[in-house]
């Protein structure tokens, strides 16, 4: 492949062309005729989870995936359905999934659609039919807590696939699997496993050993999951590969004697014949704080100091946007995009960060780090335009009170074992009353508490230099949680969503707003384009989730009209969106049952120790969560409790089943703590509506775990 020309009539990946720019040639729709943008047609997706693939569209049939890797094929131009695909998943997978069940798109080759289900099985489907035609589970060990979010990747004649789980047990790897067959061709694992095992599967993780702690904790997996970017490049040749964060996520805790901890936050290249590593670059040495590397790429030709260079542009969650060459991995450019407190800068001669434990390292105590976990990008697919040279993306500027409990603590199998607490910069403040007084006393005395104060944080759509980080034009999103794909066009259009259910379009030179439709659907997901019977439409999957889904932000459609996730699909003179009723208000907790003659104190102190520990990364319990909120469970799902928490009886739905870590005591406890919850936010609640107030006040604080 020569110079980025974007993608065409067809969108072949859900990057859009070989490099994954998410820029399309077209420019049938432009600035001028903008105004007449409408919906073509829509189709509904059965599912009130998240939606984040970009669909592909190849020759008049668009594809993509949906919720725990179901898969969708219609018609382009007139969406009529053409097949549906449903896999089998086992809902045990959710005990161990961060980020909610979504699923970022489908490969299409040779006659077949590829996806990847969120329990770790590729799926080869007959794109005619739907059928399938082979399906193989990418799966290393089914003790741990490996799952699969992200698109395959098609190198060749093999599929590459990553996987997920670096918050809990897993060692990090990628699969490729033979295009025909399904058959397991090579595996790449991120980090190396227990030296006292034996030798290593390969010698990069020889040399990959002697930068971790030969007491590092191999119990818990060292993390390193590679849950989304991966990129065929056609032009080297290699496949490169995003790998994620460390687990637990403390150095300190992972490897106590320190060290790069390779290959942690890295962008690796591998021979897609092989599996063997070619080139690394690692953007977070020794990771401490969920800076996974797997945001997407964008390969491009940039010219450089004079000279037309291949590279790669890689904006990963540490804060740094990276130029670097493709064939070499060498670091060319290297540019804080936000606040950065973790390192200083880095070092252009030597390619590393100029690290500052001072600031960021959490063993001896709480620190305020920026940028949080959640990301200075994330999976949100950016664009770059050719035409104006910008890189245009959801940017979030914020950070994190991070902290964890003192010594080291037994691995727990398929559970949580990242051990640091994050309170994200927005709710630090009026989350120190609820900490232990010392506690909330060194967060104050903390340099960066009053950075947190002075500006706890912004997200934006920018467009930035990639050679030189700097923002060109900004525009502020509705807070934190409102962060979306991009596409840019070659008729200078840069279209993106948001959570309040809004497509905008503007102008990529300089932000303006040119159109915007309400949807009544959160949009995250990238839109993307095609051509269809000479028309070029605008297509986008619509619906709230990912991380942090429980917490539903106020000023998302899927708090005031629900989270009914669709496919829209645009075009020029197109009619209005349909848009969903908003919901009625909420209601009074209903009146939980009395607790069992046995409960006291302790039970209910026992029960939310286990919630936590357990529960709450799903649970919530914020009103209008995606998840039920428990603090509003009905007379027939207490009577249920036991049988669904121990049973499985709701596990079709999503909900695990527990009865191999939690006895009927421990269930019997967490009842007690949430009858005792409802009871309380029941009284609260009826004191509110005497008062005339609502019932769902500011939001609350987000303590998340992911
Ligand atoms: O370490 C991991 O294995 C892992 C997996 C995933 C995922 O698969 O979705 C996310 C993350 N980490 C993560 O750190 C993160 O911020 C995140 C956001 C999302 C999302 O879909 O919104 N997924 C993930
Ligand atoms: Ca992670």
């Amino acid at each position: 492949a020569g110079p980025q020309v974007g993608a065409g009539a067809n969108w072949t990946n859900p990057g859009g062309d070989a490099g994954k720019t998410h820029h399309s040639a077209l420019a049938q729709i432009t600035p001028a005729n903008v105004g007449a943008l409408g919906l073509a047609w829509q189709a509904e997706l059965g599912t009130m989870r998240g939606q984040e693939a970009t669909p592909v569209v190849v020759d008049g049939v668009l594809y993509t995936s949906g919720v725990a890797g179901r898969a969708y094929a219609f018609d382009a131009a007139s969406g009529r359905p053409l097949w549906a695909f449903e896999p089998e998943v086992d809902m045990q997978v959710n005990r161990t999934t961060c980020c909610d069940m979504v699923n970022r798109g489908v490969a299409v080759a040779r006659g077949k659609v590829f996806v990847a289900s969120l329990d770790g099985w590729m799926y080869a489907l007959d794109a005619k039919t739907g059928a399938v035609v082979w399906k193989s589970d990418f799966i290393e060990n089914r003790r741990k807590g490996d799952n699969s979010t992200g698109a395959p990747e098609v190198a060749g004649d093999v599929v590459v696939i990553g996987m997920g789980g670096a918050e809990y047990d897993v060692r990090g790897y990628v699969t490729a699997l033979d295009l025909d067959t399904g058959k397991l061709r090579w595996r790449w694992h991120v980090v190396p496993h227990d030296p006292k095992l034996g030798p290593q599967e390969r010698p990069e993780l020889e040399a990959a050993l002697k930068t971790w702690d030969p007491n590092s904790r191999w119990d818990i997996g060292g993390g390193g999951a590679p849950w989304d970017a991966i990129n065929y490049d056609p032009e080297t040749g290699y496949v490169l590969v995003g790998t994620g964060n460390g687990g637990p996520y403390a150095t300190s805790k992972r490897s106590p004697a320190g060290g790069d901890n390779l290959y942690l936050g890295t962008l690796v290249a591998l021979d897609p014949k092989t599996g063997r590593m070619v080139w690394h670059y690692q953007e977070t040495p020794g990771d401490n704080w969920d800076f996974t590397s797997t945001q997407p790429m964008i390969l491009t030709h940039l010219t450089i100091d004079g000279k037309d260079r291949s590279v790669v542009i890689h904006a990963p969650k540490n804060g740094f946007m990276y130029v670097l060459d493709r064939r070499t991995g060498e670091l060319l450019r290297a540019n804080a995009i936000v606040r950065t407190n973790w390192a200083k800068g880095i070092d252009a001669k030597t390619g590393r960060p100029l690290l500052n434990p001072a600031e960021a390292d959490y063993t001896d105590g709480p620190k305020i780090v920026f940028p949080a976990t959640t990301g200075a990008r994330n999976w949100h697919p950016a664009s770059y335009d050719p035409a104006t040279g910008l890189y245009v993306g959801a940017v979030l500027d914020m950070g994190n009170l991070i902290f964890m409990t003192p010594g080291q603590k037994p691995a727990r199998a398929r559970a949580l074992n990242n051990d640091a607490a994050l309170i994200f910069t927005p709710d630090v403040k009026a989350a120190l009353d609820t900490l232990p007084a010392p506690m909330a006393e060194a967060v104050r005395r903390l340099p960066a508490y009053q950075e947190a104060l002075r500006d706890p944080g912004k997200a934006q759509i920018r467009a930035i230099e990639p050679l030189t980080g700097k923002t060109v034009w900004a525009a502020d999103t509705l807070g934190w949680q409102d962060r979306g794909g991009v596409l840019t066009t070659a008729s200078g259009l840069t279209i993106h969503g948001g959570v309040d259910g809004r497509l905008v379009v503007r102008e990529t030179a300089t932000g303006k707003v040119l159109k915007e439709i309400q949807t009544g659907t959160p949009i995250m997901a990238a839109p993307m384009t095609f051509m269809a019977g000479g028309v070029q439409y605008i297509a986008v999957a619509a619906g709230w989730g990912g991380g942090g889904y429980p917490f539903v932000p106020r000023y998302s459609a899927a708090y005031t009209r629900g989270n009914m996730n669709r496919l829209l699909v645009f075009r020029l003179g197109g009619e209005a969106v349909p848009i969903p009723d908003l919901l009625p208000p909420i209601e009074v907790a209903p009146e939980p049952p009395a607790q069992a003659a046995d409960v006291t104190a302790e039970t209910i102190a026992r029960g939310q120790g286990l919630f936590f520990n357990n529960c709450a990364i799903c649970h919530a319990n914020q009103p209008r969560s995606i998840t039920p909120d428990l603090r509003r469970m009905q007379p027939g799902t207490h009577e249920l409790f036991r049988q669904i928490v121990l049973e499985g009886a709701l596990v079709a739905g999503g909900m695990p089943r527990w009865n191999d870590v939690l006895t009927p005591g421990d269930a019997d406890a967490i009842h007690a703590y949430l009858i005792d919850l409802q009871g309380k936010t029941r009284a609260d609640e009826l004191a509110k509506q005497k008062a005339g107030k609502p019932l769902d006040g500011p939001s609350l604080t987000i303590l998340s775990n992911y």
